[in-house]
């Protein structure tokens, strides 16, 4: 299967369990790859048949900064659900890091894959 992704989309968030989480916000980085037959927005070079990453990317960003949330596991499964209901791509992985979290590691995160 043909594949679009999105990679390294950073997007200030206000995401943890800890109180002074919820005071400042700080960045995840997003990486997602989905599953998507290219062929026809090849052949007709329309962006309707295309899966348009760029607002995908603008709903991502939405999504994430309309309320805190304590989980970056949480994050990424309501990314994978606008992926797969929104823009009705069939599968998709979904990267959520959190690179300020652990102070002596240069990355934590989590990765999900979903199908419709
Ligand atoms: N699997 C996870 N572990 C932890 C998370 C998380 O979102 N998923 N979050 C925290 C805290 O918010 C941490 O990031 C603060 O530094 C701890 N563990």
């Amino acid at each position: 299967m043909d594949k679009v992704f999105i990679e390294g989309l950073v997007v200030d968030a206000f995401i943890g369990v800890y109180d002074w989480e919820h005071e400042q916000t700080q960045p995840l980085i997003l990486d997602l790859e989905m599953d998507w037959d290219n062929r026809k927005a090849a052949l007709s070079e329309q962006l309707h048949d295309a899966l348009d990453y760029d607002a995908l990317s603008q709903a991502i960003i939405k999504l994430i900064q309309e309320r805190p949330r304590a989980l970056i596991e949480t994050v990424a499964e309501e990314i994978a659900t606008l992926v797969l209901e929104r823009f009705h791509a069939p599968r998709v992985r979904v990267k959520v890091s959190k690179p300020q979290a652990v102070a002596a590691a240069r990355q934590t995160a989590v990765e999900i894959i979903r199908q419709a």
